[in-house]
């Protein structure tokens, strides 16, 4: 138990003897009213008048002290203050439980004025500690407003309450009931659809543009996928079907950051189609940064080979697609492709269209000859952009607005350059579970008429998740991972044989490092300690293949009833990844844990990680390891204030 004196006493003794500013008696403030009195990495000494400015980093290490004319706002600071000083980002409109603009973040907003003229001014805040700890709360969610764009502010009335209102086509209800059971109720952002989307503009040159947005596992792909597969249904009749010499001709896109993804997907999509009996085509490959250099982009062609066997070993698996010129077979088309920006470009401008060619190359006077292309869009009507807040990132915006242009032109509507407002010839469709703030102000920007369509609990962790944070013990950090992961197993013993195998059940566990070393290292020592497990990095070369098959012995295990209880031990129940896997993958019920071992980068990287479990409803429990107590803890405590501020409702 640490020593809990007066900390007014504390505060005006340290400030007084000048061995701390009173520019950060604040932080002290808040570290003492939440823990007791800890002087951490925050709330270190900093002279008087000076600015602390923090290296990105843990601990004292990556501070250096500035002075006033020295101080150089980071590039967030500089965002949220650009923000501010800028008009309202657009509006959203809420499914349930809304209210005006969150007084609770209002407040934080006015609070973090007041805390940053007391760093300035040296003032004093209210001594009385359980207004510092709501304090502490405002000042965490000011901080959280900072990453996302939390301006909920519309109140709308009755949304539908059933997947019958408006009435779906019996084909579409049918496969909804085999997908999800027959009492299946839609979610709030699946009511939000079910009123907007499905009323979306049919073969007319009125084009919407939407934004989905709700938290994690909360059915965001039925929310799309549903309304715009019953517009493909409903225009199919009438969609025309021009000559064209290119193998595929899509009517919608869905893109999506992964080739799992992707994948993952597509195998929904099919699952809706199957009584409609539209054709859904899958082609994916790993994504990289547009950003990426001629060694990037050079690479990324040499994997593309691999890929494209595997897609068409895929589609035989499938036994669905058989990509034919529809010209020249005149084959029904395609109706929507599901893919990344990255394959989807190349199978528009050809294989190779970007590949730099290098001086070596020509001193030996090889050439170059990029594909032909094999995709065309003049019939595309509807583009979905799912984690669009990772696809409109920096890294992937050019790709992303390359493609969405390429259609556009090819519809005959380019878009001009340098255009301020962007209005698409097709219904655009965006969904995330988080947006930056970034974002926000892209699309209200570019996209001014775009309708906001969130959730209430947006931003929020979902209210099945139990988050848990553990302290290192101070030793060998991947034994700390290795006990904990043997703790999950020893209470699925505790709680005996599965009724329906009879067998023992083994929870899988899906754990997060920030690093593919960090992931290799970790998955060497489980598996030198007898824990079968799966590493999958951005470069592995499990993921060259193209399909989920990497995938598929982690989330299916030993399916075979007569397994017995050793081979199921033997089975991988723990795969390592990084934030690659974070994004949009439904583990969904067979992933009851996470495990984040290295601290997430941000909130939203957390959030997206943490939301691999408890999706749907179900339990889910995320474990959050981190230095809690003493030196060097000061980064980890704000990621666990924040975490528990994300949970509250
Ligand atoms: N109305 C519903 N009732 C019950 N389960 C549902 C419903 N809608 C979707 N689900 C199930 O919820 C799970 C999560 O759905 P989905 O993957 O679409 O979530 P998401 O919001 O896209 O999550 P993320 O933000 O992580 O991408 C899936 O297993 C899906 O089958």
């Amino acid at each position: 138990m640490p020593l809990r004196l007066p900390h007014v006493l504390l505060e005006s003794v340290f400030v007084k003897s000048g061995i701390l500013s009173s520019t950060c008696t604040w932080r002290l403030r808040l570290q003492y009213a939440h823990r007791g009195f800890h002087l951490s990495a925050a709330a270190a000494a900093t002279p008087k008048g000076k600015y602390r400015q923090e290296k990105p980093g843990r601990g004292r290490s990556g501070s250096k002290t500035l002075s006033k004319t020295q101080f150089k706002p980071t590039s967030r600071t500089r965002l949220v203050r650009d923000l501010k000083s800028k008009s309202p980002t657009g509006k959203y409109e809420v499914a349930r439980n809304t209210h005006g603009p969150s007084s609770a973040s209002k407040q934080a907003a006015t609070l973090k004025e007041i805390l940053k003229d007391d760093s300035v001014n040296g003032r004093t805040n209210s001594p009385h500690s359980h207004i510092v700890l709501g304090e502490q709360k405002l000042a965490i969610e000011a901080l959280l407003d900072e990453e996302f764009d939390r301006s909920i502010s519309k109140i709308i009335g009755q949304l539908p309450e059933s997947f019958s209102s408006p009435p779906l086509m019996p084909s579409f209800a049918q496969s909804m009931k085999d997908v999800l059971g027959p009492d299946a109720k839609p979610t709030p952002i699946q009511s939000l659809a079910l009123k907007h989307l499905f009323s979306l503009p049919r073969n007319s040159k009125d084009w919407n543009q939407f934004l989905l947005a709700s938290e994690t596992g909360s059915g965001k792909s039925i929310a799309y996928l549903l309304p715009l597969l019953q517009l493909l249904k409903e225009t199919e009749a009438s969609a025309t079907y021009p000559p064209s010499q290119l193998a595929t001709n899509p009517r919608a896109l869905v893109l999506a950051p992964t080739h799992e993804l992707s994948r993952q997907l597509s195998t929904f999509a099919k699952a809706l189609v199957h009584h409609a009996k539209l054709r859904v085509l899958c082609a994916s490959r790993a994504n990289v940064p547009s950003t990426a250099g001629a060694r990037g982009r050079g690479r990324s062609a040499r994997q593309m080979m691999h890929v494209v066997s595997a897609l068409s070993n895929e589609n035989k698996v499938h036994g669905q697609i058989e990509v034919q010129p529809q010209g020249l077979s005149g084959a029904r088309p395609i109706d929507l492709l599901v893919s990344t920006p990255v394959k989807a470009l190349e199978m528009v401008r050809g294989w190779g269209w970007d590949k730099v060619v290098n001086e070596e190359w020509e001193r030996e006077g090889r050439i170059f000859r990029p594909g032909k292309p094999e995709m065309g869009l003049k019939r595309v009507e509807c583009v979905v952009i799912d984690e669009a807040d990772i696809l409109f990132d920096p890294d992937f915006r050019e790709t992303t607005l390359t493609l969405l242009s390429d259609i556009s032109a090819a519809r005959g509507y380019p878009v001009p350059e340098n255009a301020q407002t962007i209005n698409y010839p097709f219904h655009l469709i965006l969904t995330s579970a988080t947006i930056p703030a970034s974002l926000s102000s892209y699309l209200t920007k570019h996209h001014p008429s775009l309708t906001r369509l969130a959730s209430p609990n947006l931003h929020r962790l979902p209210a099945t998740l139990h988050t848990e944070h553990v302290s290192w013990t101070g030793g060998n950090r991947y034994a700390d991972i290795e006990r904990r992961l043997r703790r999950v197993w020893a209470e699925d013993a505790l709680r005996g044989t599965d009724p329906e195998t009879g067998r023992l059940r083994r929870s899988r566990v899906l754990v997060f490092c920030n690093r593919s070393n960090s992931v290799d290292a970790l998955g060497e020592h489980l598996e030198a300690k007898g824990i079968p497990n799966v590493t999958l990095t951005s470069m592995g070369s499990s993921r060259a293949h193209g399909s989920n098959r990497h995938l598929a012995g982690f989330v299916k295990g030993t399916e075979r009833q007569e397994a017995t209880d050793a081979e199921e031990r033997e089975t991988p129940h723990a795969l390592i990844t990084t934030s690659l896997l974070s994004r949009g993958l439904d583990f969904s019920p067979t992933v009851q844990h996470v495990f984040i071992v290295d601290s997430p980068r941000n909130m939203i990287d957390f959030l997206h990680r943490a939301g691999r479990s408890g999706r749907a409803g179900e339990h889910g429990k995320v474990v959050v390891f981190g230095k809690l107590k003493g030196r060097g803890s000061g980064f980890d405590t704000s990621v666990k204030d924040k975490v528990r501020a994300l949970s509250r409702r």
